[in-house]
């Protein structure tokens, strides 16, 4: 068993990873988990929490030679997306995952490249019980040297599920930590037949009393534990549901847990498509507008938060009131308007705080830099000189995955105001100013 990065010391430790809690009742079990809440003083214990995910498959389904796991999207392999969406969630502490011998290297590679901390490495096996079972052998083991430990619940979540969000994992734990074990469920898409030997219709399975079986599910550790140690060579070789295990061999009823239709399992080509538009999808839904006179509602940043909110009804647009909070919340589209400097000052702020974030390490952030500039007292060599430095800290911060552009509006004399919204008025708006887009 591999620990990766070495000397790595898991989730608690601080790191450049993204982590944002949703909502209030998010937060309050989340502090729960983590011992720190309401909860911890009431008396209830904040269970250990570790994660399994079987990463050891082929992908034969996927029809390409490299396993579906490895496969880019967007230029990032799949499982890095399901690790970070498993390693923002602050109380797990241990991350295990099962990858072949031979794509043992790959699979650090890509733990260095998008700086994933704390994760452990474990061989597969042959099937995907097999590799589960070899995960939780790990964080069973107390092995010399070795920094995980038994955790009380055990998430087991397939790397090829990146969409997996932190409400649903919190909802299969606080089950498994009350019933013994947990499931996230879908509805069925089709109705499941039985064919019979001869290829005929034996029976139908009423589709509204039956559901998919999905993932993550979560388990108190003893009992999946003692369930594969107790489970044949067939269940091994040919099961392939761990909530089965369960009942089978220590007698536990899985609570089912309703969950969302993005967690389905990425299997065919197909599926990496549809997880491409899903991850775009994502992270264009929200733009932070960032300014340098925060105090004054006059202010032209002001009146573009107003307009973009009006315009993009289904986009969240923010003003960056805290920006240190709003790239923690991974929000990747910035407009920043400069208009009380003359240099990019404000633009600079933000890409210095971009930078160290590392937030573009995950999918490129993109900055439209509005520099306001009046057109008569601003003389041509300026203006140039402008225009050359927007173009170079493009060409800067591009190699970081930072994709800035700049608009430099220049305007005559009378202070500009966007209060325009009407379609007439827009066009006035145009006729008065002369916009240059690099
Ligand atoms: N020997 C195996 C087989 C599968 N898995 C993992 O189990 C998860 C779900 O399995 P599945 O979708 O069936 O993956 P593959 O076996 O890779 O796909 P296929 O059946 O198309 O070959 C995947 O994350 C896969 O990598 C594993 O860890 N070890
Ligand atoms: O959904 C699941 C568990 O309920 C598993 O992801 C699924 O069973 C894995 O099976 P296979 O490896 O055959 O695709």
């Amino acid at each position: 068993m591999e620990s990766w990065p070495p000397g790595g010391s898991g989730p608690a430790e601080a790191g450049p990873r993204l982590r944002g809690l949703r909502g209030a009742d998010l937060a309050a079990s989340a502090s729960l988990l983590s011992g720190a809440g309401a909860g911890a003083e009431a008396g209830c214990s904040a269970p250990a929490v570790a994660a399994v995910l079987p990463a050891g498959g082929s992908g034969e389904r996927m029809g390409v030679p490299t396993p579906k796991q490895f496969c880019p999207i967007l230029e990032r392999p799949l499982i890095s997306y399901t690790l970070q969406a498993l390693e923002r969630v602050s109380w797990i502490k241990d991350i295990v995952v099962a990858v072949t011998g031979e794509n043992m290297e790959a699979m650090k590679c890509i733990i260095q490249r998008y700086q994933h901390k704390g994760i452990s490495l474990v061989e597969s096996g042959v099937t995907r019980h097999r590799s589960i079972f070899n995960g939780l052998k790990a964080l069973a083991e107390d092995q010399p040297n070795c920094r995980l430990s038994k955790p009380e619940v055990v998430i087991i979540h397939d790397a090829v599920r990146p969409f997996v969000e932190e409400d649903v994992l919190l909802k299969v734990v606080t089950a498994a930590k009350e019933h013994g074990a947990a499931g996230a469920i879908r509805p069925l898409v089709s109705t499941v037949i039985s064919p019979s030997v001869d290829g005929c219709l034996d029976h139908s399975l009423e589709r509204a009393r039956h559901r998919a079986s999905e993932m993550p599910q979560a388990f108190l550790f003893d009992v999946i534990y003692e369930a594969y140690q107790q489970c044949s060579d067939y269940d091994l070789e040919f099961g392939t549901e761990c909530l089965h295990l369960a009942l089978k061999y220590c007698h536990i009823k899985a609570k089912l847990i309703e969950g969302s239709p993005d967690l389905w399992k990425v299997t065919y080509k197909r599926d990496l498509y549809a997880a491409e538009s899903i991850i775009k999808e994502r992270i264009s839904q929200q733009i932070c507008v960032v300014m340098d006179a925060k105090e004054d509602e006059e202010h032209v940043g002001h009146r573009l938060e107003e307009m973009l909110k009006n315009e993009l009804n289904h986009v969240k647009v923010t003003s960056g009131r805290d920006l240190q909070q709003i790239i923690l919340e991974q929000c990747y589209n910035f407009v920043c308007v400069n208009v009380m400097t003359s240099d990019f000052e404000e633009t600079q702020k933000l890409l210095n705080m971009l930078e160290e974030s590392n937030l573009s390490i995950l999918y490129p952030v993109v900055v439209i830099s509005v520099q306001f500039l009046d057109y008569e007292s601003v003389p041509f060599g300026q203006k140039m000189e402008n225009l050359m430095q927007i173009r170079e800290f493009a060409k800067e911060v591009k190699k970081t995955n930072i994709l800035l552009y700049g608009l430099l509006v220049y305007y005559p004399q009378e202070r500009i105001t966007l209060t325009i919204t009407k379609p007439e008025q827009r066009q006035e708006l145009k006729r008065r100013k002369k916009l240059s887009a690099y």
